[in-house]
């Protein structure tokens, strides 16, 4: 029988991957990762050398396409593939990671009258500048009732659409007045592929404050927090928004011819990354947890009705798995707050004796030697703010306990206890709002490259961890989205369920939870706790004074 392939193509925080698979049972054909030449911008702007001010994240979006110009042939070349047989593509994205266009479609960053000004770029999922803007969002949505504000957790946060956008439009008028629309960087790269913008339903509804029946926020409210805002959805955002799974066109001859790949092969509408890990995992039902760990974490969740949870990233009717409502919630900082330690914060003798292994692997070996409790430390997990359940980009990393014996490793386990302790608060808001959390299942770099960390995780939250068999999870699901694109007629898949069936897995292994060490833990939940919510709850927001403190002393020379 003739095979179908599909392509999957993650765009990640550092890189994007692509990854070619056999759409009748999900087996990894080739898989390329493309580093983003300029990576993450968060010191200076390409070309004029411009200095950033702190929380500001950027990207270049040529980027994006120097990945399908990389990846996509290189996946097509090795698997041996003929590219008549790849018969859908699909991507998924970091969000919301967006940018302003001209009204051509073309990025504002890439004409040199604007390249300059640092809101004419990609702001990142990660770029916290507007956490002013977000927080007049909710003061203004709390006082004036609007509904809206439930579904998300009862707060916006700094790193969705309508926040980025005040920002622009706040800080450079006339660069929001040169933009003819916003769009997710994941529409963008659909719209460079198939030659039009369809935009997806999961990034509007997750980041950009769109439900199914409702639409946007209203123009009232909207002209409420600024009246340049009034028209926003109808001008700068508009645009149809398209199901998971929906075609969004097909390749341009041009861009075909540039990827190795036949003109017309179909394209999927694109999804977030964390999303689009759930069907690869096999997760198509309520009760199963998916942590997409990496960089940060996503937990990702199914239900039948729809329920306020605290500090919920979003609630999303289809969002997920079509026919489910898809919960959200996350963590801001996971691996990052990791590579913060191993890049900034082990003394040179450390660096010396992992030199064969790597920091990260001699850390965890070392760690690994304690026993819950044991190092006498306790962290809060706020490198990056809190996007779960606090909402405040604003608050920032603890850590308690530290004497003149404390050793690397022992910090190093601190901030992976920290994380997990995370996770847990997480599940709990779930489980005490009603939307039952019954399994863990782990996707990203971090399940297949830490041991201790998943062992810590199933501790800390009591519950068993599968983890995900693809090392390309997100990838796995968008190609499986673009499977679903292509359609059952052409070899694919007519819907996301039949796809799971057939290309997801877990391994058969998994980490089991140690009671002993759940009870030491629990003890240890409750400190978390006390700190949390005397840091992130309390009357005295210390943390945020310490930053404006920073940043007087710092006198930033952005305009
Ligand atoms: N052995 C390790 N233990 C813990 N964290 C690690 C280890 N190796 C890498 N990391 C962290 O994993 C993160 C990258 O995760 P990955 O899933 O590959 O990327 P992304 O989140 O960009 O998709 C980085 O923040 C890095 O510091
Ligand atoms: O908010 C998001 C999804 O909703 C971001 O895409 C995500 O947190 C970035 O993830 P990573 O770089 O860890 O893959």
């Amino acid at each position: 029988m003739k095979k179908s392939y599909a392509i999957g193509v993650d765009y990640g925080t550092e890189s994007g991957r692509a990854l070619l698979v056999d759409i009748s049972n999900g087996a990894e054909i080739a898989t390329h990762v493309t580093k983003y030449p300029h990576g993450v911008i968060d010191e200076r702007l390409p070309v004029s050398g411009r200095r950033l001010e702190a929380d500001w994240a950027l990207q270049h979006p040529d980027d994006y396409l120097e990945v399908l110009r990389q990846s996509v042939p290189a996946v097509v070349r090795e698997s041996g593939v003929d590219p008549a047989d790849v018969i859908g593509i699909g991507i998924d994205f970091t969000a919301c990671t967006m940018l302003p266009l001209d009204s051509a479609g073309q990025p504002l960053c890439f004409d040199p009258q604007h390249r300059d000004n640092p809101h004419s770029w990609v702001k990142l999922w990660k770029h916290h500048a507007a956490q002013e803007e977000a927080n007049r969002i909710n003061e203004a949505a709390e006082q004036r009732g609007e509904a809206f504000l439930a579904r998300y957790g009862g707060k916006i946060s700094s790193e969705w659409m309508l926040a980025k956008v005040w920002q622009i439009l706040n800080e450079a008028p006339e660069l929001y007045d040169q933009t003819d629309q916003f769009l997710e960087a994941a529409d963008w790269v659909v719209s460079q592929m198939t030659g039009q913008i369809a935009k997806n339903s999961c990034t509007a509804g997750y980041k950009a404050i769109w439900h199914k029946e409702q639409g946007y926020p209203s123009s009232d409210f909207l002209g409420s927090l600024d009246p340049r805002l009034a028209d926003l959805t109808s001008t700068k955002l508009r645009g149809a928004i398209h199901p998971l799974g929906t075609k969004a066109g097909g390749l341009t001859e041009e861009m075909a011819m540039s990827l190795g790949l036949r003109a017309g092969t179909a394209v999927a509408v694109a999804n977030v990354d964390a999303h689009a890990a759930v069907p690869a995992v096999g997760v198509v039902e309520p009760g199963k947890l998916v942590m997409a760990m990496g960089t940060s974490i996503c937990h990702l969740l199914l239900d039948e009705t729809e329920k306020q949870v605290e500090g919920m990233c979003g609630v999303v009717e289809d969002g997920i798995i079509p026919g489910y409502y898809g919960y959200e919630a996350g963590q801001s900082a996971v691996g990052d707050i990791f590579a913060w330690y191993v890049e900034q914060g082990v003394p040179a003798y450390v660096e010396q004796a992992a030199a064969g292994i790597g920091v990260h692997e001699w850390l965890e070996q070392q760690a690994s030697a304690y026993q819950p409790g044991e190092t006498g430390l306790l962290a809060l997990d706020w490198w990056n703010g809190n996007r779960s359940v606090l909402v405040n980009a604003d608050l920032t990393g603890l850590l308690i306990g530290c004497t003149l014996q404390t050793k690397p490793e022992e910090i190093y386990r601190a901030l992976l206890e920290a994380t997990a302790f995370g996770t847990r608060k997480i599940i709990d808001a779930f489980n005490d709002n009603g939307v039952k959390v019954n399994e863990l299942y782990a996707c990203g770099g971090l399940p297949q490259r830490n041991r201790l960390l998943m062992q810590i995780y199933a501790d800390v939250t009591g519950r068993e961890i599968k983890i995900a068999d693809s090392t390309q999870t997100p990838a796995l699901g968008a190609a499986m989205f673009g499977a679903v694109a292509a359609g059952a007629a052409a070899g694919g898949y007519d819907n996301i369920v039949d796809a799971a069936e057939q290309m997801a897995r877990v391994r058969e292994e998994t980490f089991q939870p140690n009671s002993a060490h759940t009870a030491v833990y629990d003890k240890l939940y409750a400190e978390y706790c006390t700190l949390h919510d005397y840091f992130g709850r309390g009357a005295n927001p210390i943390m945020k004074r310490l930053k404006q403190i920073s940043e007087e002393a710092a006198q930033p020379s952005i305009s």
